[in-house]
């Protein structure tokens, strides 16, 4: 579910008297999503997404949020474009929460990416990047490397629940990928940052859109590469895809030359990412009360994709051919 706060009637009247989007013809709660409430609004003139943010948002990030979506679809990324009220503002609050009306994207995700659409995605996440340089706000990546020691601490003493050993195996996983992080010096600007095959909206095999840019930050272009490679190319058993893998990176690479050095530090990028999802999730999976009605993700499926990456020598291992 993604319904934490019910609109009533009167409230969205009152709120959509704002815009000039036309008059509601339909509103309705969507089940997917994990961090906000999310609504389709059917109107006279159009369809949208009402969002109202909830408690993980931090209110500060969000005309950054909004600001990049905007500054991405005026560079011809398929995103959702912030609608401004008549006053000229997107942001603005309803149920006493932050609250944004955005542009619906035509389009469904897919559960299982053929090598197409994993080349779909590599040419949209090497556009995106393109097209985020020049954009004028900062937000830096809350859930990089300093982030993960928190998380760890977070879940420490608890996490043998989930898989015995756990909490020794994350934090000799935590020395390593610090030291190597360290020495990292990549190409960076905005990312998306959780850009999952649940983010990406196709209609046949061509992606139609990019959704849900609520991680968005600045970091390392090819770090997120490596959120891709992760979330887009491993199987259900577990097993990477060199084909999807090689498919991602060639169309990425066309569309945004990689470096040397981010081809090189793709194992240590893939590591950091494996680790970062499984510290996300294992600390919610703690922390999410037993009949909530949020849907827990996996820790352990990222911690097996993991295992794959520590034993990756080179970026080969992911499809690379150079
Ligand atoms: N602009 C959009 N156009 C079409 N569908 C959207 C749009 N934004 C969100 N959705 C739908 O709402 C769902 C949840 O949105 P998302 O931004 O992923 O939520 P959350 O940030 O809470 O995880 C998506 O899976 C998609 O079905
Ligand atoms: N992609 C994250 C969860 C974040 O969910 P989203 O609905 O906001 O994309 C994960 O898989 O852990």
């Amino acid at each position: 579910m993604a319904v934490y706060t019910e609109v009533s009637d009167d409230d969205l009247a009152a709120f959509v008297a704002a815009y000039d989007i036309g008059d509601v013809v339909s509103f309705k709660g969507i089940a997917e999503g994990v961090e906000n409430s999310n609504y389709l609004l059917a109107t006279t003139k159009a369809r949208f997404i009402l969002t109202l943010y909830e408690k993980r948002v931090d209110k500060g990030d969000l005309p950054f949020f909004l600001g990049l979506m905007e500054h991405l679809a005026e560079r011809g990324i398929t995103c959702p474009l912030p609608v401004k009220a008549r006053d000229g503002e997107a942001l603005r609050t309803l149920c006493g929460r932050p609250a944004a009306v955005v542009t619906f994207l035509d389009g469904v995700s897919v559960k299982k990416p053929t090598p197409a659409h994993c080349a779909e995605l590599g040419r949209a996440l090497g556009q995106l990047h393109a097209a985020g340089e020049g954009f004028s706000i900062r937000r830096p990546n809350a859930l990089s490397v300093s982030g993960w020691r928190p998380l760890a601490d977070a879940a420490k003493g608890r996490s043998d629940v989930v898989q015995s050993g756990l909490d020794a195996e994350i934090a000799a996983e935590l020395d390593v990928l610090e030291r190597a992080f360290a020495k990292l010096d990549l190409p960076a600007g905005v990312i998306h940052a959780d850009l999952f095959p649940n983010n990406v909206l196709f209609l046949g095999d061509r992606l139609s859109g990019l959704i849900d840019f609520y991680f968005a930050c600045d970091d390392a272009y090819a770090y997120d590469v490596a959120v891709c490679l992760n979330s887009w190319c491993f199987e259900p058993d577990q097993s990477f895809n060199v084909t999807k893998g090689r498919a991602l990176l060639e169309a990425y690479h066309a569309a945004r030359p990689l470096s040397d050095a981010e081809i090189d530090a793709l194992p240590t990028l893939a590591r950091g990412s494996a680790i970062r999802f499984l510290l996300t999730r294992l600390v919610d999976w703690l922390d999410t009360p037993a009949g909530a009605l949020v849907k827990k993700l996996d820790p352990l499926e990222y911690f097996r994709k993991l295992r794959f990456h520590q034993q990756a020598g080179s970026a080969a291992d992911y499809g690379w051919r150079g």
